[in-house]
């Protein structure tokens, strides 16, 4: 038997055993003819800091010397499993996965690991229930599916930023005002809520504003285009990111607002919560379901 049937054949093995809810393959990995007892099989997408690993080590005549090996397969096994716990989370938001096991199979170049993932363990998922203490979960849900549709689409093929700060809405707004006039103003709540799908296009056309969007704690929104008057010194973020980030880190630490930001160069969504980043998402193509 080949060594791919073999991973695929014990990761169906290892699955059934466990009761898993999803097989989810990074790779190429073929599961057709392996009985997995209706356990569903996903394919994810190679997370875009694999592939660079990928051509780095492959410059170099495609020989790695023995000594960078074990850091490679090092670097590989987290970066795998952070690859999955992110396809995992992404399930999670779009409705697919609830609760349970996960039995990833990841390929690199080199390798081929399986790993054992529990959804109830997941820092993502964890984090995002740490956020509904504060704003209603389908109104978190909603905001992430918007987010992960604006990165993923953009506007007319063109990358687009954003931001949307979630709740306390009415500190938010006493610390912000509007760069242009409100869009959403004496509009009825049934337009302005991020809950009905059917507003969904016109959130995303006026993300394409300056400023940020203002959301209740309800979804209900109050505003878009709006600046935030924050003070944004000591605030501890990743390097190089600008305004947006800052400015949503500094309202997550004056008030008790949930803020989530699309990066418009990077297409990494990031939430923030009394000024901490507490989720970090660079890849976020939905997997796709086999059997
Ligand atoms: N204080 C603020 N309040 C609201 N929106 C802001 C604020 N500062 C910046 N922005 C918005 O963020 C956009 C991008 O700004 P900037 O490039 O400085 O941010 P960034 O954090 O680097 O974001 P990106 O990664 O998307 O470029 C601005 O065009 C503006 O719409």
């Amino acid at each position: 038997m080949d060594r791919a049937r073999i991973i695929a054949e014990t990761a169906a093995r290892i699955s059934k055993e466990l009761d898993a809810a999803a097989i989810m393959v990074s790779g190429e990995l073929s599961f057709e003819g392996i009985e997995t007892g209706g356990i569903p099989v996903y394919y994810i997408s190679m997370r875009p800091k694999s592939i660079i690993d990928h051509l780095v080590s492959t410059g170099k005549d495609g020989k790695a010397p023995l000594k960078e090996l074990g850091d490679q397969i090092n670097r590989e096994a987290s970066g795998n499993s952070e690859n999955l716990q992110q396809a995992a989370a992404i399930e999670y938001v779009l409705g697919n996965q609830e609760s349970g096991i996960i039995v990833g199979v990841v390929e690199t170049r080199g390798s081929s690991s399986i790993i054992v993932h529990s959804l109830d363990e997941n820092p993502l998922i964890k984090a995002m229930k740490e956020c509904q203490e504060r704003i209603k979960s389908e109104v978190m849900s909603a905001i992430m599916k918007i987010s992960f549709d604006i990165i993923l689409t953009g506007r007319e093929g063109k990358k687009m930023g954003a931001a949307f700060i979630i709740g306390d809405s009415e500190e938010v707004l006493k610390r912000s005002h509007q760069l242009i006039l409100n869009p959403y103003a004496g509009h009825d709540e049934t337009y302005r809520s991020v809950l009905d799908k059917r507003n969904w296009e016109s959130i995303k056309e006026f993300a394409q504003l300056d400023g940020v969007f203002v959301v209740d704690e309800n979804g209900i929104i109050h505003a878009a285009g709006r600046y935030l008057d924050v003070d944004g010194k000591n605030v501890d973020i990743e390097k190089g990111l600008g305004g947006r980030h800052v400015s949503a880190a500094a309202i997550s630490r004056d008030t008790v607002a949930i803020a989530v930001t699309i990066s418009e160069s990077g297409g990494v969504l990031r939430v923030y919560k009394d000024a901490k980043e507490i989720i970090c998402m660079e890849c976020l193509k939905p997997a796709v379901r086999y059997i």
